[in-house]
């Protein structure tokens, strides 16, 4: 068997053009959606990811407003420029680049956001009303990848879905989605015993770990959909995934390539949030901060 290749570029521009149609809606209506993007620190991989994010907004027509901070940037004066983007109503989603300079806690400046402007999904009221069934805000790479399983036609009811790589940003909203739609979800971490004896079992394999061939053919069944959320620069200078490529891809039904597969759902489903958060309007998200 060879894998069938999910083109995660290919559906992003679909999703890239349909939130393009919805932005020219909302500017009938006289209102820019607006992104703002904070980078602190020059970390290379951020920078080129906080550039394709502004790039991005600017073709699908949202306002985009990119603010570098040096990495010698105090906390505070991180806190403050997020309290003036709070305030800001030519904003309507908010994101701080992870991951953030040592000296910083994420989680402190990921809760000074305001949840109703939070498009990365991060915040604590945000991921407790994803796990109580009301999301306001998916964190894009979940929602990417919930949204590339449904291009692929994936039956999730009653389908197995193994996480590898247990992380805030991707391995619980994942599971959180996946169990919404119906799947039976096991979330492996680094100490889970036996780890093929678990990847074995998936209907469905989400891979984010971070540590390049983690998962090889032999930990797949046969048949699965494999998604590889990992991006990893090889000592020769590739990039690669999470997931051996090359013997997953004899075993497994489908596929994702890294790069050109999970990396520009993230994007785009940046936009879908954006674009949703101006849609909604102060009015509807006040409303839906009242249960939090
Ligand atoms: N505040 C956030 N920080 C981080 C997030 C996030 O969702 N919010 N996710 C990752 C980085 N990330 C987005 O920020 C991201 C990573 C990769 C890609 C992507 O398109 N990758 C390409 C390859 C790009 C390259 O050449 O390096 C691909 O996979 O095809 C987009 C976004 C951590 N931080």
């Amino acid at each position: 068997m060879t894998a069938r290749l999910i083109d995660g570029k290919a559906l992003s521009d679909t999703v890239k053009s349909d939130v393009s149609k919805r932005v020219l809606s909302l500017k009938e209506q006289g209102i820019v959606p607006g992104l703002a993007v904070v980078l602190v620190g020059e970390d290379p991989a951020s920078q080129v990811y906080v550039r394709n994010k502004a790039a991005a907004c600017d073709k699908a027509g949202l306002h985009s407003r990119v603010i570098r901070l040096a990495s010698d940037t105090t906390e505070g004066e991180l806190l403050d420029v997020v309290h003036e983007l709070n305030a800001d109503t030519t904003i309507h989603g908010i994101l701080v680049q992870l991951p953030l300079p040592a000296h910083m806690d994420a989680s402190l400046v990921i809760e000074a956001i305001s949840a109703d402007k939070d498009v990365d999904g991060f915040h604590i009221s945000n991921a407790g009303l994803l796990m109580t069934g009301q999301p306001l805000f998916r964190p894009c790479t979940p929602y990417g990848i919930m949204k590339m399983l449904e291009a692929e036609n994936v039956s999730l009811r009653g389908a197995e879905a193994v996480i590898v790589g247990a992380s805030n940003i991707v391995g619980k909203p994942m599971a959180m989605l996946l169990l919404a739609a119906g799947a039976t979800v096991t979330l492996c971490n680094s100490k889970t015993r036996d780890l093929g004896a678990q990847t074995r079992r998936a209907d469905v394999l989400v891979v984010a770990t971070g540590k390049p061939g983690i998962v090889t053919g032999d930990m797949i069944k046969p048949g699965a959909v494999v998604i590889d959320v990992g991006i990893n620069r090889s000592a020769d200078g590739r990039l690669v995934g999470d997931v051996d490529f090359e013997s997953a891809k004899a075993v497994a039904a489908a596929i994702t390539p890294v790069p050109g597969g999970v990396g520009p759902m993230t994007i785009a489903m940046l936009l879908v949030n954006t674009v949703e958060a101006a849609e909604r309007g102060p009015a509807e998200r006040g409303a839906a901060a009242i249960p939090i």
